[in-house]
């Protein structure tokens, strides 16, 4: 092996060995020789100038010595062709040490910069060396460092490498520095076991560079990657805690970190065509952190197995929720069910918030003995009345529904709901609502007592079947007042209120009543505002679910409309009897003239048409004539089979109804109340209204004269049935019993239902309007 090396010792000369003798007239550059022992060194008589080249008999002027050299150019070129020789490499070396098995003294660095190397074949021939710097050439080939096995330090940075470490590792290589080169191929670093630092900086060059792989290194800090085209980064299983210096990679589909230490995702975003991330196995801990990588438009696999993360609840759900458009989560494929459940749980729609809270009351109420709440049981036609007043907080519905309750005594009673947030000032238990404790509340739900529940806050706010059957007992409709989502679940009940949205459109004055009022905090008014909002959002995007909007800046007003409103559902006045009949006329036309035209009402809100509420929804033929006179309120039937009434008709309506109700059905004339059962005249009836089974059963039997069919009971025997049947197959019997028994054109029975008996006087009104007709946009 040749190397040049210096001999400090005695040892003689071995005349094949290539020494040099340092004598007196040896020169000291000798490239046939590649050994030299330093004994009698003398100055070299090529060297042109005396002070120079002055070798002197101790180490340290040595390695000065040698490497002052001059070697005049004109009779000397250094490395031609860029192969490197060994000249070159001679005025190169320094650092003087013992060689690594310690027997002789060598150079260990050598240092060759800027001398357009592209061949560097030669080093191989200087196996002591442990630094090398060749930077600043050509160079594209280290294979020649394959000879070196004592290499610890390379610095081969601005050349044209573009193999990564393609060369067999020296066994103790530690520090390699080969920035700025062309490195686009990353191999398997594996076996540089020993490497401490790898420095690629400036790779920027490699504008070709798509996928770099870096993994099982010590890496602490990502960098150097600046505005490389990497497609596929692969950084896993180092020691990396921060995202960091990828800003620029703006290419990047695909980053494999796991086996890391990081934290926080911060550093992921912006990243628009990354498709992939795998964080397996670091320390992400809060799902606050997703927020970053939330956005990114691309992503479709994330892998956070091994984080703790992993630990909180609904982990997966809330991945999904926050990005649902996920593919793979955990290494798992993510379902569609798994999505929809994410979205169900985190944001639930008002649609699905109620029909959770309908299906668990709907459940726990079956859990308890079955009872008949007679008094609001739907009939097929006459749904119960009742009035809803909807709206955000302090809209001012609980004082609109008391005041119409106050004064209109004989048509409303007040449906109290239960709450567990605690009375204010001049509000009265079971008058504004049942305060109950949490407890309380809770025990009512599971014991099935609730129809709806809705929480705000903190507080819990509920309606409990026994208090809209309290007013129903009484003969009255029922007023009651909620929240959206309340009202979302009533409608998946059987029942059909009215509703009425009763919201302040002047947003400052709201607030301003809001403040005033002293009940809310600040963010609560905010959230109110916001729910404000929603409402006005809701009436826009679903025309028709609510019957009317009144705003209710000022409460008066909104009483006022409110007031007109009803009393031209009951067609009372205080007007006189002639423009009282003049409003009844007008109101009958507009209604014949939607009725005869089909014609939508507008959304006030929004200008935008809705279908009408009326019955000329429902299917059957036998009941067209009835809804398109009554809609959805208090109802009766008539024998009037069209669909369009004339103003004849509606001049004529309130009598016609009344001896249609007497002719058909052989009963006597008797007025309308809303809310009383025909047959509470009845003493089977006057019964508590609280029923259990057996007296569903009595009102099986009974049913058929309820509807006023004398001869379903003979012609369908099978109606009076023994055995328990559920309300809801009452409701099916009869209607299958309407469409099989009676032919379609013979004239309908009118139902009595919601009727009073006879024994009862009639209240104001009830014999001018018997129906609670559609609202129709004013
Ligand atoms: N059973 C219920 N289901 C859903 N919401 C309800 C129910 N009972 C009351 N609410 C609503 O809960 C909200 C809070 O009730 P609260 O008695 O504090 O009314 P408020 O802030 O005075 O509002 P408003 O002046 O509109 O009546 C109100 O919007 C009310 O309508």
């Amino acid at each position: 092996m040749a190397a040049l090396e210096l001999r400090t010792s005695n040892e003689s000369p071995q005349p094949n060995d290539h020494y040099i003798h340092l004598d007196e007239d040896l020169d000291l550059y000798a490239p046939e020789t590649d050994i030299l022992t330093l004994e009698n060194l003398v100055p070299s008589p090529y060297v042109p100038d005396e002070d120079d080249a002055t070798l002197q008999n101790s180490d340290s002027n040595i390695s000065k010595a040698i490497s002052d050299v001059h070697i005049p150019i004109s009779t000397l070129k250094l490395s031609p062709g860029g192969i490197l020789d060994e000249e070159t490499v001679a005025r190169g070396l320094s650092n003087l040490g013992l060689s690594a098995d310690g027997i002789y003294q060598v150079y260990l660095d050598v240092t060759i910069p800027g001398f357009s190397l592209v061949d560097i074949g030669v080093l191989g021939e200087f196996a002591h060396l442990q630094r090398v710097e060749i930077s600043h050439n050509n160079i594209s080939d280290l294979s020649p460092l394959s000879k070196l096995p004592y290499l610890l330090y390379l610095n081969a940075s601005h050349n044209n490498i573009s193999q990564l470490l393609n060369f067999a590792p020296p066994f103790n290589l530690l520090e390699v520095d080969l920035s700025y080169n062309q490195i686009n191929n990353m191999s398997d670093l594996s076996a540089h076991h020993a490497l401490r630092k790898l420095v690629l900086d400036r790779l920027e060059n490699c504008q070709c560079l798509k996928s770099l792989s870096l993994a099982h290194n010590h890496l602490e800090a990502i960098q150097g990657l600046d505005n490389l085209p990497l497609q596929y980064l692969n950084l896993c299983h180092n020691m990396i805690k921060r995202i960091e210096n990828i800003g620029s990679l703006n290419n990047l589909r695909n980053l494999n970190l796991s086996g890391n230490k990081v934290r926080s995702l911060q550093g992921l975003e912006g990243h628009n065509v990354l498709e992939s991330i795998d964080l397996e196995d670091n320390e992400v801990i809060d799902i606050v952190e997703i927020q970053h990588i939330q956005q990114l438009g691309m992503l479709r696999e994330l892998n956070l197995l091994r984080n703790p993360i992993q630990e909180l609840p609904y982990y997966r759900l809330a991945i999904l929720f926050h990005i649902p458009r996920l593919c793979l989560l955990d290494r798992h494929k993510v379902e569609v069910e798994e999505k929809v459940s994410a979205k169900n749980t985190f944001d639930a729609s008002l649609e699905v918030i109620a029909a959770r809270d309908h299906i668990m009351h709907v459940v726990y109420s079956f859990l308890q003995p079955q009872r008949i709440w007679d008094s609001t049981l739907p009939s097929v036609e006459t749904p119960y009345p009742m009035l809803v007043l909807v709206g955000p907080q302090g809209s001012g519905k609980k004082e609109l529904s008391m005041k119409l309750v106050e004064e209109f005594a004989d048509y409303f009673g007040y449906g109290v709901s239960h709450t567990t947030r605690l009375p204010r000032p001049h509000e009265e238990n079971g008058k504004d609502y049942y305060f109950v404790s949490l407890e309380r509340f809770e025990i009512d739900v599971k014991m099935g007592q609730f129809i709806q529940t809705h929480k705000i806050d903190d507080t819990w706010y509920g309606l409990q079947m026994e208090s809209i059957e309290c007013v129903a007992r009484e003969g009255l409709a029922c007023v009651i007042h909620m929240e959206l989502e309340g009202v979302l679940t009533l409608k998946n009940t059987y029942f059909e209120p009215r509703y009425v949205l009763i919201i302040p459109l002047e947003k400052e004055a709201y607030e301003r009543r809001l403040q005033q009022c002293g009940l809310y905090t600040e963010s609560q008014i905010e959230h109110i505002l916001r729910r404000a909002d929603l409402y006005c959002k809701y009436n826009q995007d679903h025309p028709g679910f609510f019957d009317m909007m009144i705003s209710s800046e000022d409460i008066a007003e909104a009483y006022h409309k409110l007031r007109r409103l009803v009393m031209d559902y009951l067609g009372i006045s205080s007007l006189s009897p002639v423009a009282q009949a003049n409003n009844m006329n007008e109101a009958g036309k507009s209604e014949t003239q939607h009725a005869a035209s089909g014609e939508t009402s507008t959304n006030q809100t929004t200008g935008q048409s809705r279908p009408k509420l009326s019955g000329t929804e429902h299917t059957s033929p036998t009941r067209c004539h009835v809804s398109s006179a009554v809609g959805k309120g208090i109802v009766v039937s008539t024998n009037d089979t069209r669909t369009a009434r004339s103003q004849q008709d509606l001049d004529n309506d309130s009598d016609a109804l009344i001896n249609n109700n007497a002719n058909s059905s052989n009963m006597p004339h008797v007025p309308i109340i809303p809310g009383q059962h025909a047959l509470t005249t009845s003493s089977t009836s006057q019964s508590s209204s609280l029923s259990d089974l057996d007296s569903a059963t009595e009102f099986q039997h009974l049913s058929p004269r309820i509807n006023s069919r004398p001869q379903a009971p003979d012609s369908n025997p099978n109606l009076v049935l023994s055995k328990r049947i559920s309300p809801l197959d009452l409701v099916l019997d009869s209607e299958l019993g309407s469409l099989t028994q009676r032919n379609i054109h013979e004239p309908r029975p009118p139902s009595t239902s919601r009727m009073i008996g006879s024994g009862q006087g009639s209240r104001p009104g009830s014999n001018r309007h018997k129906i609670l007709p559609p609202i129709v946009a004013q």
